[in-house]
């Protein structure tokens, strides 16, 4: 039996047009994010993809855009999970700068290490900092575990524990399932579903608001590796511009 997974990363979100770097600050989706959602919806419904169950990050863009896709395809209704563990990369000191200024401070070598290389992090916030997550009440019990800075690795350290624990059971029942969060938070489960290399997985960008459908076999591998954007065009087109945001 085939089991059926629905990537789907937010919608464009206030920052992501104004080309700041997000991570953990919780911005809400642009009017374009809103429309990118909701469409994301639609498409599910053109491929008979009908979610039984969501999960999402703690971050309202995510959240805002699980609920207009799924109001969209008539679901709004499904049962609904949400953990941090699902949240988008924490950018450290990064979090609120603008990554056009941040490539022409530091150069290309350095901005692209932070963005894109498996185990390098950005620098760490600073404890009480404007966009640092201190005194979030969605945080409070992870304590001091709350990350400061993380790099890729260690996204897919904190997200796979939640994926076999939350997830995988939702499809070994067979449920239908929809994932809504971020691009590195998607990256990190990408390379681990395709078993991507630490090095290849820099070149992969996720584009908003498009959902990525993988049927997964009895292993849970992809029957068709990379899985299966709904609208490849412009699936294609958003990611290059993922890829070459700062320019
Ligand atoms: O700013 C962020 O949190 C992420 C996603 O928008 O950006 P990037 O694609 O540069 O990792």
């Amino acid at each position: 039996m085939t089991a059926t997974l629905v990537l789907l990363r937010h919608g464009e979100s206030e920052w992501n047009a104004l080309n700041l770097f997000t991570g953990w600050v919780d911005v809400p989706l642009s009017e374009k994010g809103r429309t990118e959602a909701a469409r994301g919806g639609e498409l599910l419904v053109e491929a008979g993809v009908l979610p039984d169950v969501v999960h999402t990050s703690l971050l309202r863009r995510a959240i805002t855009t699980a609920h207009l896709a799924l109001d969209a395809a008539d679901r709004h209704w499904i049962d609904v999970r949400r953990s941090w563990r699902l949240n988008e990369r924490h950018y450290g000191a990064l979090q609120g700068k603008d990554k056009k200024q941040t490539l022409a401070e530091f150069g290309e070598e350095q901005f692209m290490l932070w963005r894109r290389s498996y185990d390098t992090p950005p620098p760490e916030i600073e404890q009480g900092a404007e966009f640092s997550q201190d005194g979030d009440p969605r945080y409070a019990a992870l304590g001091g575990d709350m990350p400061r800075t993380e790099c890729l690795k260690d996204v897919v350290a904190r997200m796979l524990p939640y994926w076999e624990e939350a997830v995988v059971p939702d499809l070994r029942a067979g449920k239908v399932v929809l994932l809504a969060a971020h691009g590195n938070s998607l990256r990190a489960l990408v390379k681990h579903l395709d078993g991507i290399s630490d090095e290849a997985i820099a070149g992969l960008n996720i584009p908003t608001g498009i959902p990525l459908l993988y049927r997964l076999d009895d292993e849970l591998r992809p029957v068709q590796p990379g899985g299966e954007y709904l609208d490849p065009q412009a699936a294609a087109a958003a990611a290059a511009a993922v890829a070459n945001q700062g320019r």
